[in-house]
């Protein structure tokens, strides 16, 4: 069977006739017989088992009843507004409820017709109840063959209401099969299949539609999932390859006087052996020639800003300067206030430059860094205006990643001849797999030890009854000399009701601990610089013992003797925020204990979050929830990359194959890094394919 028999237009096949065809180019992206074979099920139901109403129970899942539909109609209303029908049998009646197609619904749907109705069920009171079932006329359902693994293809309104329903997908990949046949080429060469025990393209494709057992369908999902992985591995480890061999940059050989002096005489504290590893990778990363574009991951508190500097001081020493990038005003002034003092006794020049810096100073820094006399210039996205001149920028390190576009960062990158080395931090991390995958073009360093003698910070989930307790709690702290951090949700910073809350809060607070005994501070985005600079250095210096704020401290803040964070509507906020706030305590000997406010309505998913802040303090288990709970988009940002474009492979469910993949990819390119061995025309196929842009599961054609 020739391949390109795959590229013939959908619109011969048999039962496609020129409007349908349309209509799945539109809603599908199917426009020939390949794609149609790749648009796989998203699950499979057995469709031989019938369940009697009156016998349903709460975790039947999903279920499939035959009954009578005795009557239709709308109830609720405003968005509200739903569709319910009640489907009767001998033992019991349930209702079926749609939100979305109401109208299509209503008109097709009889009344004292007998329907086969297929979906999850759940119960309000003592009614069970389906929303969006399959449901379908039980004289049209007994036409047809069932099996126990009836596959389920993705649908749309549209199609639905143009009668493209599953059971016309279900004969169309009948009358497609029965026309292709064998049509698929091997993408995967032989003893890598063999390596994996994976099934042969031409199995996987048949038992993906038509499962002949259980065991034959996850093997074949298997198959497709590890070579939708396999090659987006590939691709990134490639591009990886190619900045690696082709981008320059400047070669940081010498290890010189600032890096060992400081490293010898100044430096603090031991450096944890996290800390020492990272080091080390990114002084070797910067010394071959190519360009660092590195990500460095350490949990809240790890102790990244050490790093940092040490990296700053390699560049310095081979006669660059360094820059730090942070996402916010009070972010970039205490960083500019931990680097000069850990620099104070180098002699060594560090400026800060943010939007409120006056004119005169700025003007001296403009001077400065184009003479080369400033060596390390640290500030906002100040840093990134056309005006900033570096003489001889080294390395740009940025902190926070995800709250700066890619296109913020290649700015940075514009200033010199060569592209100075990058080092991006973060506090949030990422499941190992899934940062491989998704920053696949950024090598990757780990500081997953915490300097020693932190002690775990205690979390409890705390109700609004409970608030008096609390307030004596934070009196009983304060009176060991601990400071407070009391933090409201904003989630528009103009939002003028949040506003109110947050008022409201520091009212209640002033109230509850009044002047002269206590003093407390307030920081909100809506205040001045200079007024947010006041306030916030009160507390850092120990002047008021209570922060009153908004999530502007969410990243970084740093006061050691802060011991308390009380989080207010906790339910408000995501999983990884409420755990960089936590981190804001326990940076101290001290112990520290977080406190989650809520009231007593919490859905599911919020529930989830406190619990899992209540658990662990591990930031990537943390992460991993949050992935669970958020999916893989959220998380990154601005970060575009192949993995949304994933079509069957789940990067969080199948985070064991795609380590397998990315396994198997590496060990790939060490034997045929050219992919020109005769055995890997196939793959180089794929890889053609996939640098045209043309798309992973169009490679077929
Ligand atoms: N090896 C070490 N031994 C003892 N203390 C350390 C060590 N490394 C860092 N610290 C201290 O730990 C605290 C946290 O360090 P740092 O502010 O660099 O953390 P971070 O990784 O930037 O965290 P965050 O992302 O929360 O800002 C600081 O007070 C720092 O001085």
């Amino acid at each position: 069977m020739p391949i390109n028999f795959l590229t013939t237009p959908i619109d011969y096949l048999n039962g496609v006739g020129p409007a349908r065809a349309d209509l799945l180019r539109k809603e599908l992206g199917i426009t020939n017989y390949g794609d149609l074979a790749n648009f796989f099920p998203n699950r499979y139901v057995d469709r031989t088992k019938f369940h009697k109403i009156g016998q349903l129970v709460p975790e039947a899942a999903q279920v499939q009843v035959i009954g009578r539909l005795i009557s239709i109609g709308t109830a609720g209303a405003g968005k509200a507004t739903r569709l319910v029908a009640t489907l009767a049998d001998d033992s019991g009646r349930m209702e079926l409820v749609w939100f979305k197609g109401q109208k299509f619904f209503k008109d097709s749907l009889k009344t004292n017709e007998v329907y086969v109705v297929y979906g999850k069920v759940s119960r309000y009171g003592s009614m069970y109840s389906i929303a969006h079932p399959d449901i379908e006329l039980l004289k049209e359902f007994k036409g047809r063959q069932h099996t126990a693994m009836t596959p389920i293809y993705p649908s749309t309104e549209q199609l639905v209401k143009r009668k493209l329903t599953n059971q016309y997908f279900v004969r169309l990949m009948r009358q497609l099969y029965s026309e292709i046949k064998s049509a698929f080429f091997e993408t995967l060469p032989d003893d890598l299949m063999r390596d994996q025990q994976l099934m042969s393209k031409n199995e996987a494709m048949h038992q993906i539609h038509f499962p002949s057992s259980n065991k034959a369908l996850q093997q074949a999902m298997k198959r497709l999932k590890f070579e939708e992985l396999f090659f987006i591995q590939m691709e990134l480890l490639l591009q990886n390859r190619i900045r690696k061999t082709k981008i320059k940059s400047y070669a940081f050989e010498t290890v010189g006087d600032h890096f060992h002096n400081f490293y010898n005489y100044n430096l603090p504290f031991e450096l944890t052996g996290a800390q020492k590893r990272v080091v080390k990778e990114i002084r070797a990363d910067m010394a071959n020639g190519s360009h660092m574009n590195r990500l460095l991951q350490g949990d809240v508190g790890s102790g990244k800003t050490i790093v940092a500097v040490l990296t700053c001081l390699l560049a310095i020493d081979n006669g660059f300067q360094a820059c730090i990038m942070a996402p916010t005003e009070i972010l970039a002034q205490q960083h500019y206030a931990g680097v000069s003092e850990l620099l104070a006794p180098t002699g060594l020049n560090v400026s800060l430059l943010t939007g409120s810096v006056k004119t005169k100073d700025r003007r001296v820094i403009h001077e400065e860094l184009e003479d080369g006399s400033l060596n390390i210039l640290i500030g906002t996205h100040a840093l990134i205006e056309d005006k900033v001149k570096f003489q001889n920028l080294g390395v740009a390190i940025v902190d926070e990643q995800h709250r700066f576009g890619v296109a913020q960062r290649a700015k940075l990158w514009k200033k010199n001849d060569f592209p100075p080395h990058v080092l991006v931090m973060t506090a949030t991390p990422i499941p190992r797999t899934l940062a491989m995958s998704l920053y696949g073009d950024l090598d990757i360093s780990i500081i997953d030890e915490l300097p020693p003698g932190r002690k775990e910070i205690q979390t409890v989930h705390r109700y609004d009854k409970d608030r008096l307790r609390v307030f004596k709690f934070i009196k009983d702290e304060i009176a060991k000399g601990r400071q407070v951090y009391i933090v409201y949700p904003l989630i528009q910073e103009s939002e003028t009701l949040d506003y109110k809350d947050l008022m409201d809060g520091y009212e209640s607070i002033v109230r509850e601990f009044p002047n002269p005994q206590y003093q407390v501070s307030i920081v909100h985005g809506q205040m001045k610089p200079d007024d947010k600079d006041y306030e916030m250095q009160r507390f850092v210096k120990g002047e008021t013992q209570i922060m009153v704020a908004t999530t502007v401290i969410e990243v970084g803040v740093n006061v050691p003797n802060a011991s308390v964070m009380i989080i207010e509507s906790a339910e408000r906020f995501g999983l990884s925020q409420l755990h960089q706030l936590r981190g804001r305590v326990g940076r101290g000997a001290d112990q520290s204990y977080c406190i989650l406010m809520t009231s007593h309505k919490l859905s599911a998913e919020a529930k989830t979050r406190l619990e899992t802040m209540v658990r662990t303090t591990d930031g990537f288990e943390i992460a991993e929830v949050d992935l669970k709970l958020r999916g893989p988009g959220d998380i990154m940002g601005t970060r575009q990359s192949g993995v949304m474009e994933l079509r069957i492979a789940d990067i969080v469910k199948d985070n064991e194959l795609l380590a397998q993949a990315r396994n198997a990819a590496i060990k790939f390119l060490n034997e045929d890094p050219s992919i020109g061995l005769d055995k890997h025309q196939s793959v180089r196929r794929v890889m053609n394919h996939l640098q045209n842009k043309k798309g992973l599961w169009k490679y077929i054609s």
